[in-house]
């Protein structure tokens, strides 16, 4: 079985290319997962997400953990088996969606407690429960059980959430189970303070990781402030290990935060807006429930090699968003995570090239410009 790795293969200013090996394959980077939170990613076969270029997709320790349970889905041979994904899987260790999801009982040195956003009962995860539920799924990356302070927060309390997500962090090492392929990733805390996203950085160097994400972010500080937050951390980071944006984000978000040394990023928006109507182009967003796209016969990007820009046009497309039928959202899904993969290859391809501050002009340029 071969190792879990990172190989940083160029680098173009402050953009890396690289490649991450891991037990269920291999995944160029800069790279965007696609959200699989409730072991599907909505709206989507599984043989279809791979066919737009996706090499790796999130699932989640809470939403699982819940329904249909963790130790169910071991016994049915893992994640991989259950949701038909033979690919890497990441999955996030549950702590920021019970922040943001559950009726919170009480947070404390030894985990959460916490009442099901689903049937009401209560569950405690703690960095050991959250390693043996992401160990029973199987998954390829596990990150860290951290407490994730919601944005503003007076200093004093994102220094508390940091220290407690560094003590965290050193159990959730401790508790992960070594193995050939599988890698654990830290994540760096600290809100927007550099002081206390040094003293997060280090003591996540010290302990040791395989990857280190950035947490904290994308949770409402807006894009200056999460550009320059990041401007200071990723240098704090190992040059050698990935490192991973979490939550983010917009296609603007991404191709800055390359720029900025970010290397895998995940985000909700390609699939939520997909059942939102919402599609993203080269020149922006588009929202199909306009009525000006009722008489329009043109596809929704011509640049676009997906099913739904080769078969389908924009009139077509505003039609079955309006009739609320279950087809627009399977055809704006695929087309606006296609729109994702081929970004992140377009940036891959500029890092090899040397191209990407060419790169990210031209996007800046035409993105934004409203659709034509
Ligand atoms: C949107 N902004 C944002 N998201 C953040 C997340 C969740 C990332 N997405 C994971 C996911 C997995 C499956 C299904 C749905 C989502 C974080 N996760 C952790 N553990 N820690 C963070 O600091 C943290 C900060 C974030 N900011
Ligand atoms: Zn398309």
């Amino acid at each position: 079985m071969t190792d879990f790795s990172f190989e940083l293969l160029g680098a173009d200013g402050g953009a890396r290319r690289g490649r991450v090996t891991c037990a269920h394959g291999v995944i160029q980077t800069p790279a965007f997962m696609p959200v699989g939170t409730a072991a599907t990613v909505k709206a989507m076969l599984p043989e279809n997400v791979a066919a737009t270029g996706a090499e790796i997709i999130l699932g989640n320790t809470y939403h699982l953990m819940l329904r249909p349970g963790a130790e169910r889905i071991a016994r049915l041979g893992g994640l991989h088996a259950f949701m038909n994904w033979p690919g890497p899987i990441l999955t996030d260790s549950g702590g920021y969606q019970v922040m943001s999801l559950s009726e919170l009982r009480k947070l404390d040195e030894n985990g959460v407690t916490f009442r099901s956003h689903i049937d009401g009962s209560y569950h405690t995860l703690t960095p050991e429960r959250s390693m043996e539920i992401q160990h029973q799924l199987g998954s390829d990356i596990t990150m860290c059980f951290d407490e994730c302070p919601p944005y503003p927060s007076e200093k004093a309390d994102v220094a508390r959430a940091t220290q407690l997500s560094m003590r965290w962090a050193a159990r959730s090492r401790a508790a992960f189970v070594n193995r050939p392929g599988y890698g654990l990733f830290g994540i760096n805390q600290g809100g927007v303070h550099e002081d206390l996203r040094e003293q997060s950085a280090q003591a996540l160097k010290e302990i040791g990781f395989d990857g280190y994400a950035i947490g904290g972010l994308a949770v409402g500080e807006g894009r200056a402030l999460m550009f320059s937050t990041l401007d200071f951390t990723t240098l704090m980071l190992p040059t050698d290990k990935p490192r991973y944006l979490m939550g983010v984000g917009k296609p603007e978000d991404l191709v800055g935060a390359v720029a900025r040394g970010v290397d895998m990023f995940d985000c909700v928006l390609p699939t939520r807006s997909g059942r939102t109507a919402q599609a993203f182009t080269r020149r922006g967003p588009v929202n199909l429930k306009n009525a000006r796209h009722g008489d329009d016969p043109r596809p929704l990007d011509d640049h676009c090699s997906c099913p739904t820009c080769r078969n389908y046009s924009r009139a077509y497309l505003n039609h079955v968003v309006k009739a609320g039928e279950i087809i627009a959202a399977m055809l704006l899904t695929w087309h606006n995570l296609q729109y994702y993969q081929d970004l992140m290859a377009d940036i891959r391809r500029a890092i090899e090239s040397g191209t990407f501050a060419a790169f990210e002009a031209d996007f800046q340029s035409q993105y934004g410009q409203g659709d034509i």
